[in-house]
């Protein structure tokens, strides 16, 4: 399990009330229980049978970390594994999705890991991609002023 940060969701503004927004990533190897871990969290349940991996995806949760508002804007699950936890020493958890035994406890750790990470980050990368977020929306309330300008609102006929 690894914390970070779907056109359109991605380029959504924050929803009302929400302070920060992370992405929770579920990395891991096929059959571990990627999917059904997030649907414990999720729906507070556990159905042996496949819930649909996308549609468990399409959930989007709400935490409150140090008393700010967050919205999890994206939960993404994939099969791709990597070095990550080892790299950025997180913790090891024993989990299991039939009892929930630690799920709350990993989501709410990973969702406060996700915003520490957000506030306080030195990567290069991330700085860059904030830049070019913010280049991309003062671009379009540029375009959106130069519009009016150039299409003056019309009058209706005075009578
Ligand atoms: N007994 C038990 N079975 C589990 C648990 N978690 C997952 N399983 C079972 O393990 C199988 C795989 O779980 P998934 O959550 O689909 O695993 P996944 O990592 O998302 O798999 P992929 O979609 O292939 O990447 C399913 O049959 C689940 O019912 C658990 O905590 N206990």
């Amino acid at each position: 399990m690894a914390e970070a940060a779907e056109q359109p969701r991605d380029e959504a503004p924050l929803e009302a009330g929400a302070e920060e927004a992370v992405k929770i990533i579920c990395l891991g190897d096929s059959a571990v229980g990627k999917s059904k871990l997030l649907e414990r969290f999720l729906l507070d349940g556990f159905r042996p049978q496949q819930l649909s991996t996308f549609a468990l995806t399409l959930y989007q949760h709400r935490a409150r970390v140090d008393g700010k508002a967050v919205l999890v804007a994206d939960m993404k699950v994939t099969q791709k594994s990597f070095n990550f936890a080892r790299k950025f020493s997180l913790p090891f958890y024993f989990v299991s999705a039939a009892d929930g035994t630690n799920v709350v406890k990993l989501f709410n750790d990973a969702i406060k890991l996700a915003v520490t990470y957000k506030q306080n980050s030195g990567d290069f990368m991330d700085e860059v991609m904030q830049e070019l977020e913010s280049f991309d929306l003062e671009k379009k309330s540029e375009n959106l002023s130069d519009q009016e300008e150039s299409y003056p609102e019309e009058k209706p006929p005075s009578s």
